[in-house]
């Protein structure tokens, strides 16, 4: 009989595209759904693409049936935080809804395993600046509610059916396939270390550093940043614990230490060789001080082990893919 298929939602998209490309490369039968809106067709090497929107329920319901898929892996989403500030119904539409409609599907069809990107957003300021997974939930903008909305979903839909999910918190995750096949293309992109290697490579005329006068060893705000690459196998990890049976849980994503801005321009000016025009500018409405993950569930209850806890790592895969957009 033929292996279940994997269902990526948001495939064509920076993080899927390198979760798909994990999972065919270990023996899977993947299926990707995305609409597009920020995803690349090209960047899907090695799996079927469905050109969709997960809310078109008919279409989803359809192709989880076709597809003899048993797992949904669900990136599909939008993601710029100040956008979801400007237009938060645009972020409760997709993301929430969104998801809502693929549960439905997923419901019917019975799907046994979902695994879902959520995010350190929805944590909003912890106090210490260490979120741990029962930190309290406090998310300070539209984009981290509507994540959270979702997991919420998931957690009442897997306790009233036999569905069980593992929903996993991404810290800031950045880098590229170490072997250059895929990587980050956003357009509009807002992250520091993309925003930083776009710098470095012409494509902006500047970075600006949001704060110089947190309460952090260089006054600048320090988060915990993760390779894409080591993301991608925790969703893999994740995907072995649901086959294993185990139960429904939420996970943090990170390496559980943290980097400041300055460390992050610092690597990415020496590897690139030249200096940024690098200028000092205010806070950043809504940015805390400090962000960085209690890591230890992950690797205690998935077996989570990271290979690219490294900065240069982390900037040289960026460095590289940019330079490849660049050239094109
Ligand atoms: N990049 C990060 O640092 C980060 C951090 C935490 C969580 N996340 C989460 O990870 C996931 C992937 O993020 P990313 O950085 O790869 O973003 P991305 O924008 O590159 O990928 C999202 C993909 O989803 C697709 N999509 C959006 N709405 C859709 C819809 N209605 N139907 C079908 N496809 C749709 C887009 O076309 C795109 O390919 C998101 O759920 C995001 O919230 C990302
Ligand atoms: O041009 C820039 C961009 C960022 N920063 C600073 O760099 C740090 C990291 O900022 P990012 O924008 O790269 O990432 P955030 O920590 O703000 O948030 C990101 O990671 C979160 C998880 O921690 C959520 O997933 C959220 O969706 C995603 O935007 C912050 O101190 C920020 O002020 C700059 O100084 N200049």
């Amino acid at each position: 009989m033929e292996k279940k298929g994997i269902l990526v939602t948001g495939g064509a998209g920076y993080i899927g595209a390198h979760v798909a490309l994990m999972l065919a490369e270990a023996g899977e039968r993947v299926v990707v759904l995305d609409n597009l809106s920020t995803g690349f067709a090209e960047s899907v090497i090695q799996s079927d693409l469905i050109i969709g929107d997960m809310a078109d329920t008919p279409l989803v319901s359809s192709l989880l049936r076709e597809h003899d898929i048993d797992t949904v892996m669900h990136f599909a989403a939008h993601t710029i935080v100040p956008e979801s500030v400007a237009d938060p119904l645009k972020y409760y539409r997709n993301n929430t809804c969104g998801t809502r409609n693929l549960l439905q599907c997923c419901q019917e069809a019975g799907i046994k395993h979902f695994v879902f990107s959520s995010t350190a957003a929805v944590y909003g300021i912890p106090t210490d600046g260490v979120a741990r997974e029962d930190t309290p939930n406090a998310p300070i903008n539209p984009y981290g509610t509507s994540k959270l909305m979702s997991e919420w979903m998931l957690r009442d839909l897997s306790t009233a059916s036999p569905m069980r999910h593992v929903a996993l918190r991404y810290f800031n995750v950045a880098g590229s396939d170490p072997e250059g096949r895929i990587g980050q293309s956003t357009e509009k992109a807002t992250l520091l270390i993309k925003v930083a290697c776009e710098a470095a490579v012409g494509k902006r005329s500047h970075i600006s550093v949001f704060g110089t006068d947190y309460p952090t060893p260089d006054g600048t705000g320090v988060r915990d940043y993760i390779h894409v690459t080591d993301l991608a196998a925790a969703h893999l990890k994740a995907l072995d614990y649901l086959r294993g049976g185990g139960a429904s849980d939420t996970f943090n994503v990170g390496y559980g230490h943290g980097l400041s801005v300055r460390q992050v321009l610092d690597t990415v000016q020496r590897l690139n060789g030249k200096p940024l025009d690098i200028r000092e500018e205010p806070r950043r409405a809504g940015d805390p001080p400090s962000l960085v993950a209690a890591a230890e569930r992950i690797r205690a209850v998935l077996g989570w082990e990271p290979q690219h806890d490294d900065l240069e790592f982390i900037v040289r895969t960026s460095l590289e893919w940019e330079r490849k957009l660049a050239d094109r």
